[in-house]
């Protein structure tokens, strides 16, 4: 039992694994946030591509080996299969182009190692059809190191243990199935190489689930601010430029809120840096809960936000700016309720071409919306929302810098 749990122990710690979020993440995808599932789909898609484009190439190139060392017909016929595999591997290379999606990647995942196992079990058809010797021998049994390579090749993609098993059992069964035929007759020969793939099989996933993890450590540090848990303005960039992409292609509004917190700085000034976090990590909060699931909250700069609403056209947004305004975003330390600053934008009823051009009109508004008082929102065709607490709030801010301000000179 202390033997089991020691190792229990160590394969956690060196999958870094320590919470049963953790373990779930590398079972299954169905946790995984939106900038993990791209990001993972892009790695597996440009790897996919890579050995595609190598296999692509080396399988008809063997073919002189096989010209120079089998006999007349089956060099023939293996070259057939040879250039039917080449084709597949071109067809998945230039899938593998195509924009990252996690289901697109899977099944070219998917495509490129059943072409391996295939290949092998026709071209061992037809080598069993031949007597074969000496250096003809050796060239045939390297055909049965085929889907060894493949099932290695499971080591250089990041994959859920639901997705290795999904991949790997075809390929433990086509070794198990062709083992078969070996079992009457050399049954140690038969287990051996039953026995050796499994040994692979497992090494591949440890390696496998140790890149996932890593890979998911890396992209959740890149993608979540460390204060608020919001995306970082780099993931923020990634996904805003996927809804834009998304609005265009599918022809739907998109909104997004530039929210910048009024009056803050003397939250810091007056209250201190840490009283300060406690105020942003309020408002990021407030707004987390304030919106729907399929939309993003970004913490754009210090105490800017960027909420991104896909399909939400004008009225909708001010819908959630209405139910920002209600909930509010927190209270500062004097009391005061904390409020911002909102510009919004469109794609359609702006008529934006890009989401740069998107986030510069919401920044453009959300300052006019500064300049005409704070505590409000200016929307398309210069829509104004009031906050319902605005005269209360900037009049409190107001009278804690005048204060402030007091103290300092005396
Ligand atoms: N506590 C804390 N403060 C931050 C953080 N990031 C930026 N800030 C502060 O946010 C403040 C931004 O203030 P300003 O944009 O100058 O102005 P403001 O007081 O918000 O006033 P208006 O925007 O004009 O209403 C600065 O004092 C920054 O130091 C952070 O992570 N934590």
């Amino acid at each position: 039992m202390k033997y089991l749990t020691a190792m229990y122990i160590s394969l956690s710690e060196s999958l870094g694994i320590y919470t049963p979020d953790q373990l779930y993440e590398l079972f299954t995808n169905k946790q995984h946030s939106m900038p993990i599932s791209r990001h993972r789909a892009a790695i597996m898609q440009s790897r996919v591509f890579f050995f595609c484009a190598i296999f692509a190439v080396l399988v008809p190139t063997w073919s002189l080996i096989d010209l120079l060392f089998l006999p007349s017909p089956l060099w023939a016929e293996l070259l057939v299969i040879r250039i039917l595999s080449a084709i597949a591997f071109i067809f998945l290379a230039w899938q593998a182009r195509k924009e990252p999606d996690l289901n697109r990647a899977r099944w070219l995942l998917a495509g490129m190692l059943s072409i391996t196992p295939l290949f092998y079990l026709v071209s061992d058809h037809w080598l069993q059809a031949y007597e074969l010797s000496g250096t003809e021998q050796v060239i045939a049994e390297l055909y049965a190191l085929l889907p060894f390579v493949m099932i290695a090749g499971l080591t250089l993609f990041p994959l859920t243990l639901k997705e290795l098993l999904f991949f790997a059992t075809p390929m433990l069964a086509v070794v198990v199935l062709s083992s078969l035929p070996q079992v009457k007759s050399d049954i140690p020969q038969a287990v051996s190489t039953i026995w050796l793939f499994s040994l692979i099989l497992g090494v591949a996933i440890f390696a496998s689930l140790n890149q996932l993890r890593y890979m998911l450590s890396q992209v959740n540090r890149a993608s979540y601010d460390v204060l608020t848990g919001l995306l970082t303005r780099r993931a923020g960039i990634e996904m805003l430029d996927l809804q834009f992409r998304l609005s265009l292609m599918s022809d739907s509004p998109l909104s997004i809120l530039y929210l910048d917190l009024d009056h803050f700085k003397t939250v810091n000034d007056i209250y201190g840096h840490d009283a300060g976090d406690v105020v942003l990590r309020t408002a990021a909060q407030q707004l987390n809960d304030v919106v729907r699931k399929g939309d993003s909250v970004i913490r754009w700069g210090g105490e800017e936000f960027i909420v991104i609403l896909p399909t939400a056209a004008p009225n909708e947004a001010d819908d959630v700016i209405n139910r920002i305004m209600h909930a509010g975003l927190g209270l500062r330390p004097d009391g005061a309720p904390v409020t911002a600053s909102i510009g919004v934008a469109e794609v359609q009823a702006d008529a934006v071409n890009d989401w740069k051009t998107m986030i510069e009109l919401a920044d453009h508004r959300m300052y006019t919306a500064k300049i005409q008082g704070r505590a409000r929102s200016l929307g398309v065709n210069q829509a104004e929302l009031l906050w319902p607490v605005a005269a209360t709030s900037n009049k409190l801010a107001e009278k804690s810098v005048a204060q402030h301000e007091v103290a300092e000179e005396s």
